[in-house]
């Protein structure tokens, strides 16, 4: 941290900004002058949106939004997603769940697939999720509990049953995950002997990050939930320095899931948007990945400084610490 003041006063503005949501924008006010999160940009978005292809063909297959057609465009070409195994896929940011649509589909129902989001949202059909930061560190040990223990959860734990963290849209029909083999093992039996062994396993196949801070919430308060996710998740402020360095914060929070919940062998797909850091984060992503390539989906605006960083075949053997000391 010290050394990101030295070298860039409005880098630690942003980072502080993390992880006390409101200072960040008052913060950012004082160094750069109004940040673009006002009702014009949004509404120009929202126009934007409104006039585009890909949204437009979003509707009519029903899929949540536009972004569905840019994690299609990476399976295609990367192959993430395999049919054949039971697989359990983490998408982080999962707001409004579009991702979380193509995941399910490409899956299938064998599955298991955890969105995890800042924001308020209901998860699409036979996805579930928990609202939490994916800065902390009680948000690590959710998503290793709910993939080492999934439904049972809703009978047994005091967290579910005291918080309702987890919301899950199959909780009527848990037979179809007591198929796969590693989950009959720790449900054998009663009290779980196999339970301490999966919590610090890795269980994770795939985890997707399509990360960016949302818009502050401005109105609905009143009945303590959030104005729709789909507005808030349209996010870039048109500053792009703050834009970048919030979204290498996101990333590196992304790769350290990676490196503690992804099995080896793993794939990880992750949003940024360039500027000067990218090569780190792509050098700290050769050491977790065996391959790591970058692309730019045709459905991502050209105009857009968005990019996906895909790393696959995780390595087995990271050390976490080498990883961010480079
Ligand atoms: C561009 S949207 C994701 C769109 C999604 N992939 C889809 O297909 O519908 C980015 C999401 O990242 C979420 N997000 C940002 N920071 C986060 C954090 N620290 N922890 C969890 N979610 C976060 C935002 O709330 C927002 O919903």
């Amino acid at each position: 941290m010290g050394f990101s003041i030295i070298r860039d006063g409005a880098r630690i503005l942003a980072r502080f900004g993390f992880f006390s949501g409101h200072h960040v924008h008052h913060t950012l006010f004082l160094k750069f002058g109004p940040v673009r999160f006002n009702s014009s940009a949004k509404s120009r978005w929202l126009d934007r949106q409104k006039n585009d292809a890909f949204t437009r063909e979003a509707k009519v297959l029903g899929l949540r939004s536009r972004a569905a057609f840019k994690l299609m465009e990476i399976d295609d070409k990367f192959r993430i997603f395999k049919k054949d195994s039971p697989q359990c896929v983490l998408d982080l940011g999962y707001a409004p769940g579009a991702w979380s649509q193509v995941a399910q589909d490409r899956i299938g129902h064998n599955g298991m697939i955890l969105g995890v989001d800042i924001l308020p949202c209901t998860p699409p059909r036979g996805v579930s999720a928990i609202q939490a930061n994916i800065l902390s560190k009680k948000t690590h040990e959710l998503i290793r509990l709910f993939f080492c223990k999934h439904f049972e959860l809703y009978r047994h734990d005091r967290l579910h049953s005291e918080t309702g963290y987890f919301h899950d849209a199959n909780e009527n029909d848990p037979s179809r995950f007591q198929q796969a083999q590693e989950y009959r093992e720790i449900f054998s039996s009663d009290e779980y002997p196999n339970l301490k062994v999966a919590l610090r396993n890795q269980p994770l196949d795939t985890i997707l990050s399509d990360m960016y801070e949302p818009w502050p919430q401005t109105t609905g308060f009143w009945n303590n939930l959030t104005n729709s996710a789909y507005s808030r998740m349209a996010n870039t402020s048109g500053l792009a320095i703050r834009d970048h360095v919030m979204s290498m914060d996101l990333c590196d929070a992304a790769l350290i899931a990676a490196i503690d919940l992804l099995k080896p062998g793993g794939s990880f797909v992750s949003k940024l948007y360039t500027g000067e850091e990218d090569e780190l984060l792509e050098k700290r992503m050769k050491m977790v990945f065996s391959t790591v390539h970058r692309y730019k989906p045709q459905s991502s605006r050209n105009e857009s400084k968005e990019l996906y960083f895909v790393g696959l075949k995780k390595r087995s053997q990271v050390d976490k610490l080498r990883v961010f000391s480079c």
